[in-house]
């Protein structure tokens, strides 16, 4: 049967059922498939007596001791990452592993289009990143797979340019790239050839020296290959007495449909444990700071709800085109691009309830809560533009239309503007306005949460008629330049009474040294530690393409026209009349911000 993922079975091969119950974990023992209850103490116990080991306490990156002997995916019971962790020297992450277990477990990572932009950009650096920090496991190897012919020599030539050391840490940087590189091999084969995937499994034998292997494939290549990828993967190169993970990179289809689609396809190889879905905005470090921010400071959870926040703001924004990628992009459009994935995602954590306990299911339940609780995204609450040409200062700037992969007469939006709400008790009647683009003036992301006007302010003629210029309003930037801070505002010094805006402002570099470390290397390290709650779940993924299928299937239908706005320009002037169909101005444009 073919999809738009590839062929979910091979007439060839036999395929591991999976299922996946509400309070149940499915796991895979050499190929046996058990659904046990989740949680289960007893199930520990035995997991113990069958391998004669204690558990231990890992601790991932939301500092909540997770069971690192991972059930989930198999009855390894071998210790993952940070297991070179010296207690306590990473902010309080230490995980008590014996010698043995160090020496008897390895990790293979295997990236999936080694030869592609995204490997070479992200993956790679962050894989160096994590080593030069002493994260990955004292055995571990790192594999490209790719169609394209390179030696192992060839691959780390490639990958060299693009390993950074941070600028806090450059010592030895030279010979720790050098190491890391060793380790670093490469084996070209098809996506879609068992006998390609089972060579690239006696390679990493070969590596793994018969020790407890746990295999971590990282899907970088287009989605129409994540199938057959899969597919080759769990059938040939699988660990047989590890855990086998995989990360999968987005688009999760363009739809309700092919995204249920590719999940049900992904589910006959893989237990929804094993699937790592990727939305690397979860990995940033300020959305990452969102629940710290909101639940271990007694003064905002109070005010997290329609009885102060006047309107939130999730505002994307990149000061370059598609370059590149406008193959990928055209079929996709800003809004499944960026929209439907990254600031749901924010927006889903910004407005949770307060989940049971830091554990990923109980944070991605909560998510799902928010997302079933949304109207889905009408027509009419949706703008639309694309960047057209522009020539400034003597340069020009090429329209979205100029880039060779895209048709002429695409009618993709590059930019999109939406309001949505969410029917509960806390949030109802409040706009949650999304703004997305390419090809704008600047780059960057950010969270703006629009405070309430004061009631009956004693300082309003202070503030002329314009009361929105008094609005509180707390920014979280995500990028570039880290920062939260919060408008406030306060008497200029002086004799007379004259009131000015200011910022309270914590601004990450001049608060903290040290590098902030990229996405990647969190989710990354979360996934080798099997820690789920940065990754999508596949229910929350349907909830998401739920709430934007009928309106994209609308806008496609009657082939909306996007507005047309310049290249490094601010965006289209609907954008604006949308915000004020809901009494909103965007704060990123209000004057003392853009
Ligand atoms: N690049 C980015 O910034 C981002 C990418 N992503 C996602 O990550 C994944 C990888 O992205 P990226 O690295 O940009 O992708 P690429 O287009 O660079 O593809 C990765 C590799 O896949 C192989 N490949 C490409 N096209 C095809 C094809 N039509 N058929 C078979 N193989 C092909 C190529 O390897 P070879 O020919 O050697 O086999 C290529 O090097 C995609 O799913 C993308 O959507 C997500 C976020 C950001
Ligand atoms: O997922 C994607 O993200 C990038 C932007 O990521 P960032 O971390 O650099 O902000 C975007 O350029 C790309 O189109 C999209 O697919």
């Amino acid at each position: 049967m073919a999809t738009q993922f590839g062929p979910c079975l091979s007439s060839s091969t036999t395929f591991i059922p999976s299922s996946h119950f509400k309070n149940e974990t499915t796991v895979l023992f050499n190929r046996l498939v058990v659904t046990l209850p989740r949680k289960s103490t007893w199930l520990s116990q035995i997991h113990s007596r069958i391998h004669g080991q204690k558990h231990f306490h890992l601790k991932c990156s939301n500092g909540h001791p997770l069971n690192a002997v991972s059930w989930h995916d198999g009855f390894d019971g071998s210790p993952v990452a940070k297991e070179h962790l010296k207690p306590q020297d990473k902010e309080g992450l230490s995980i008590p592993v014996s010698e043995e277990e160090k020496e008897n477990s390895t990790l293979s990572i295997t990236v999936v289009g080694a030869s592609g932009d995204l490997a070479k950009k992200k993956i790679f650096p962050a894989l160096f990143a994590l080593f030069y920090e002493d994260w990955l496991p004292k055995n571990f190897t790192v594999f490209g797979y790719a169609r394209t012919k390179l030696t192992d020599e060839e691959l780390r030539n490639m990958i060299s340019g693009t390993l950074t050391c941070r600028i806090d840490q450059r010592e030895n940087c030279a010979d720790k790239m050098d190491q890391f590189l060793k380790r670093c091999f490469y084996h070209a084969g098809q996506y879609d050839s068992e006998e390609d995937f089972s060579k690239l499994d006696s390679k990493l034998k070969d590596k793994e020296a018969g020790k407890v292997s746990n295999r971590l494939f990282y899907l970088s290549v287009p989605p129409n290959i994540f199938v057959d990828v899969v597919r080759c993967a769990s059938l040939r190169a699988s660990s047989s007495h590890g855990w086998t993970r995989v990360i999968v990179e987005k688009p999760f289809g363009r739809d309700s449909e092919s995204s249920g689609e590719l999940t049900r396809c992904l589910k006959q190889y893989l237990t929804e444990d094993q699937i790592f879905r990727i939305d690397h905005y979860l990995g940033k470090e300020l959305v990452e700071n969102l629940s710290v921010l909101r639940f271990s400071n007694l003064v905002f959870e109070p005010l997290w709800s329609r009885a102060y926040i006047r309107n939130v703001q999730l505002i994307f924004s990149e000061d370059f085109g598609t370059e590149g990628r406008g193959g990928y992009f055209d079929n996709y459009g800003i809004i499944r691009d960026i929209m439907q994935n990254h600031l749901l995602q924010i927006l889903a954590l910004f407005a949770m309830e307060t989940p049971v306990s830091l554990d990923g299911e109980d944070i991605r339940n909560e998510k799902v809560k928010v997302l079933r609780s949304m109207k889905p995204l009408q027509l009419e609450d949706v703008t639309v533009g694309q960047y057209k040409g522009h020539s400034k200062s003597g340069r020009s700037y090429p329209a979205y239309t100029d880039d060779p992969t895209v048709p002429k007469d695409s009618l993709t939006p590059t930019f999109a503007a939406a309001a949505l709400f969410i029917n509960n008790a806390r949030w109802d009647g409040v706009p949650f306005l999304m703004k997305a683009g390419k090809a704008l003036h600047t780059r960057r992301a950010e969270i703006r949460v629009q405070f309430r006007h004061v009631p009956g302010n004693l300082y309003k003629r202070n503030f002329g008629t314009d009361l929105d210029k008094a609005t509180n309003e707390l920014v979280l930037r995500v990028q570039p330049d880290e920062a939260i801070y919060l408008k406030i505002n306060n008497k200029v010094p002086g004799l007379g009474m004259r009131l000015d805006r200011s910022d309270l402002n914590l601004l990450y570099r001049a608060r903290y040294a040290k590098e902030i470390p990229d996405a990647y290397e969190r989710l990354l390290l979360d996934a080798m530690a099997g820690e789920r709650r940065l990754f999508i779940r596949s229910d929350e993924l349907d909830a998401a393409w739920a709430l934007f299928t009928p309106m994209l299937k609308e806008l496609e239908e009657k082939k909306i026209v996007p507005e047309l706005y310049p290249h490094g320009s601010r965006g289209p002037v609907g954008a604006h009349y949308l915000a004020a169909k809901y009494n909103v101005r965007w704060g990123d444009l209000s004057g003392d911000d853009s």
